[in-house]
């Protein structure tokens, strides 16, 4: 087993030379999800005035503890007059502060006599004023380079009143199938065959990665119609993804095929599930398409696809979010004891008072993908470990993308 190689050691050589590619421009409300391709500088202030952020009174705090006339109204969207002498404005959430004033008192705090009001005394100068450009000061970088346009992201864009962003191109990707024994569901299955489940399950993950699949085909199996087959899944796309036929059985065409069109590195590694690995490159004249051979067993596909194909998304979109799963610590509800590879088990993980706790599926066979689907993270048990109940395991956490 000497000859396993570290995760690490395959993810450097997978994303060596990556790099991200072209941009597009798209209005803001068809770039959800996507990913900047430049930073975006803020050019206005926001909140663009001082404003209230209470329903109440705005006045001089000098004048807090005194009866004071109200002279003007202030709702939001309106601006005020300068504060007369010995008065305060009536002003609403959000409404322009008024010259000479500098505080807000909520209704709630103040007696009212006719049209007069007094504060309590002691009112600090600044209380319940949002100040202009306290969320964004103009000529500020609102949005840096890479950052995944999400919901607040989004919200800030328009904050700004922009309505176009510049964001990478989605990395394109075909997804194929080796194995005569797979089938896709809608076609009746015969003896020995069983339904293909890698493909939804990584087309999915891929497109939480930020892809987009363009293409899904089963690899048939004949070597030229294997080469054929990746020929052209290379022209059209940025990265291939083939699922089976990476370990060490006779029936694969794949690893000649990619041999002849391009490089093939084939990699053992210290992990369970998942320790068979072929990651290589497909020219195509100038350019060229990367080449990942995940192995068949659904399991070993699922672990593949967030430790490799995410990360690669990352890469081609230059999104530094998508480099490394976020890890935590959790205690294991298990005992376990690994041989020569780290195994990445499928946990759930209960978040209590007393902290975190990471549940184990039963059954942890890289064939049994129900234990995907409720998992929270993958505990990461390095090798030659002898875990018990209690233990603090570090969790790499599935959730989102
Ligand atoms: N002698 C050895 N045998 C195996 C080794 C080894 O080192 N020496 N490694 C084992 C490990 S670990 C893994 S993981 C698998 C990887 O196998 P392959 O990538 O070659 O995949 P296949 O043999 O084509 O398939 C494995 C398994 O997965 C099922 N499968 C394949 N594709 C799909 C699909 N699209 N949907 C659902 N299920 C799929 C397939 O029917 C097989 O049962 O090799 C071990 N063997
Ligand atoms: O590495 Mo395989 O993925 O253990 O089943």
């Amino acid at each position: 087993m000497a000859d396993l190689k570290p995760v690490e050691a395959a993810l450097a050589a997978l994303l060596e030379g990556v790099q991200p590619l072209g941009s597009e421009r798209l209005p803001c409300d068809r770039a959800a999800g996507r990913i900047l391709a430049e930073p975006v500088a803020a050019s206005l202030d926001v909140p663009p005035f001082d404003n209230s952020a209470m329903d109440g009174y705005a006045l001089n705090h000098r004048d807090a503890g005194r009866w004071l006339r109200v002279s003007q109204r202030i709702a939001a969207g309106a601006t005020g007059e300068p504060l007369a002498a010995d008065s305060c404005a009536r002003i609403f959430t959000g409404g322009a502060i008024p010259a000479g004033a500098d505080c807000v008192v909520m209704q709630e705090s103040v007696e009212i006599d006719g049209d007069r009001v007094r504060v309590p005394a002691g009112i600090p100068a600044g209380d319940n004023i949002r100040r202009r450009g306290r969320d964004v000061a103009a000529g500020s970088e609102l949005l840096p380079s890479g950052e995944p346009l999400e919901a607040a992201a989004l919200g800030h864009l328009a904050g700004q009143g922009i309505t176009e962003v510049t964001v990478r191109r989605r990395p394109r990707v075909a997804l194929l199938s080796t194995g005569d024994e797979i089938v896709d569901p809608g076609h009746p299955l015969g003896p020995g065959q069983i339904y293909n489940s890698n493909r939804p399950m990584l087309k999915r993950l891929l497109e939480q990665f930020g892809a987009e699949v363009v293409r899904v085909a089963a690899i048939p199996d004949d070597a030229e119609g294997t080469r054929l087959a990746l020929a052209t899944a290379a022209r059209e796309t940025d990265v291939v993804v083939t699922t089976g036929g990476v370990s060490v059985g006779e029936e694969d065409h794949v690893r000649a095929a990619v041999e002849a069109l391009g490089e093939l590195d084939l990699w053992r590694l210290a992990i369970r599930p998942g320790k068979p690995l072929a990651l290589g490159r497909l020219p195509d004249g100038e350019r060229e398409a990367r080449f990942v051979g995940l192995p068949g067993n659904p399991v070993s596909g699922f672990v593949g696809a967030w430790l490799f194909l995410r990360p690669l998304m990352g890469a081609l979109l230059g999104a530094p979010s998508l480099a490394e799963l976020p890890g935590l610590a959790a205690r294991a509800d298990f005992a376990t004891r690994t041989g020569p590879r780290a195994h990445y088990m499928r946990v759930r993980l209960e978040f209590g008072p007393e902290g975190i706790t990471a549940h184990a599926f039963r059954d942890q066979n890289s064939g049994v993908l129900s234990s995907c689907i409720a998992a929270d993270a993958l505990a990461v048990i390095p090798p030659n470990r002898e875990v018990a109940p209690g233990d603090s395991v570090n969790c790499l956490w599935l959730r989102g993308a």
